[in-house]
């Protein structure tokens, strides 16, 4: 997985039927570069406009996909046998309003430098069929969470945040909440060189500023019912709301913008308690200030006992099974799609085996 905010790849082992989990094992992030990370994001900016045979967008693909084969080759020589890769890829853009999600990367490329089948083009489908191709977490959030008492929000804070609601009646919501990460990022970048907003360093000691804040917050997304979904750049006219601040009131109103959003976002039920996965819940000032704003309890997922580092990176490996099984990866009351759909493409570049049980699965045993 290598998500939005563009830091790197994340990697993780998980055993799984594509229903139940059997086992998470351990994960490994390989950092891009500053200069991949550069090259990424300047293809971001550009994506509307890219052709298919722009040299800088094959080259930045390619070396994206030789993270993931690193990270695959340092998780395999810790974890010994592999069946099967779930590839995320890395996306340039999310606009399923226009019938569009991309994420690149070189499925053949990694199938054949790691001799393994790949499961890789984890949300056309579901925007092919109406829905918003995202996000796609909630089946492993439901699939992991034991405690069904409560209604349970399961909150990833990556480059954007996105929530998963789980009710003590089985039922689920989710949508992308608003920004996450990913404006912090880049305004702790430009105004310090630093990639984030290292501990919340900046945003603790700044002020926020209302009049900035909530015009942002006006923004019809945030009175938008969900299945909602967004691309890396949706706010990012933030940045230009922000610009005239110092970079500690710009990192504490950014900060303020995502735990705002987070807090308005239109539930169908109400959560007794908050889960956090994503890098968003290393930094203090995010936590803090979701602890003072949310009407429950907000803990880490480590409370539960998962990896919040790995979540998203063992859900592709366990979304890879399901799409190989023809399992949903997506449903109406997540991505908007008209039906229970299932997704993704298997690749398997020259000899790479694809394990007789995947290939002919036994009918998954529990719910
Ligand atoms: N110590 C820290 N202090 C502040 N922020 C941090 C810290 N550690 C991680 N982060 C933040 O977490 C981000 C990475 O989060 P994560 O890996 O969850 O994102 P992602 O998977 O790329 O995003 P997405 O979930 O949107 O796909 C970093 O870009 C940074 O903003
Ligand atoms: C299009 C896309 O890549 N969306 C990501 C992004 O990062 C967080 C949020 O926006 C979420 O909707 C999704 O990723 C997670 C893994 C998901 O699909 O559940």
């Amino acid at each position: 997985m290598s998500g939005t905010s563009l830091d790197g790849v994340d990697a993780a082992m998980v055993r799984t039927d594509g229903k139940n989990i059997a086992e998470r094992g351990p994960g490994i992030s390989i950092a891009y570069s500053p200069e991949l990370r550069a090259r990424a994001r300047n293809l971001l900016s550009r994506a509307s406009r890219l052709q298919p045979n722009d040299p800088e967008l094959i080259a930045v693909e390619r070396d994206i996909t030789l993270c993931h084969v690193e990270a695959v080759e340092a998780l395999r020589s810790s974890i010994g046998k592999v069946d099967l890769i779930g590839f995320h890829g890395q996306t340039l853009l999310h606009a399923p309003e226009e019938g569009r999600t991309w994420q690149v990367g070189d499925a053949a490329l990694l199938s054949e430098k790691t001799g393994l089948a790949v499961v890789h083009d984890f949300r056309s489908a579901d925007v092919a069929a109406g829905g918003e191709g995202a996000p796609l977490a909630p089946w492993y959030h439901q699939a992991l969470l034991r405690d069904r008492s409560k209604t349970t929000a399961i909150l990833n804070i990556g480059g954007v945040a996105n929530i998963t609601l789980i009710g003590a009646d089985g039922s689920i919501y989710a949508c992308d909440t608003g920004p996450g990460n990913a404006l912090l990022d880049d305004w702790a970048f430009s105004k310090t060189g630093v990639a984030c907003d290292v501990d919340g360093a900046l945003a603790q000691v700044g002020t926020v500023h209302r009049d900035i804040l909530e015009p942002l917050l006006a923004d019809p997304y945030f009175s938008r019912p969900a299945p909602k979904s967004l691309d890396r750049l949706t706010f990012h006219r933030a940045m230009g709301a922000v610009q005239r601040l110092s970079p500690e009131d710009g990192a504490a109103t950014l900060t303020a913008f995502t735990v705002e959003a987070i807090y308005r976002t239109l539930l169908p039920l109400t959560p007794d308690i908050w889960y956090v996965c994503g890098g968003g819940r290393h930094n203090p000032a995010l936590m803090d200030a979701l602890k003072r704003t949310l009407d429950a309890p907000v803990w880490p997922v480590e409370t539960l006992g998962w990896n919040g580092d790995n979540l998203e990176a063992e859900c592709f490996g366990f979304l890879a099974v399901r799409s190989l099984r023809g399992l949903p990866l997506s449903a109406p009351g997540i991505t908007g799609a008209p039906a229970f759909i299932s997704g993704g493409r298997l690749t398997c570049a020259g000899l790479a085996p694809i394990p007789d049980w995947l290939a002919n699965p036994e009918p998954a045993s529990g719910p």
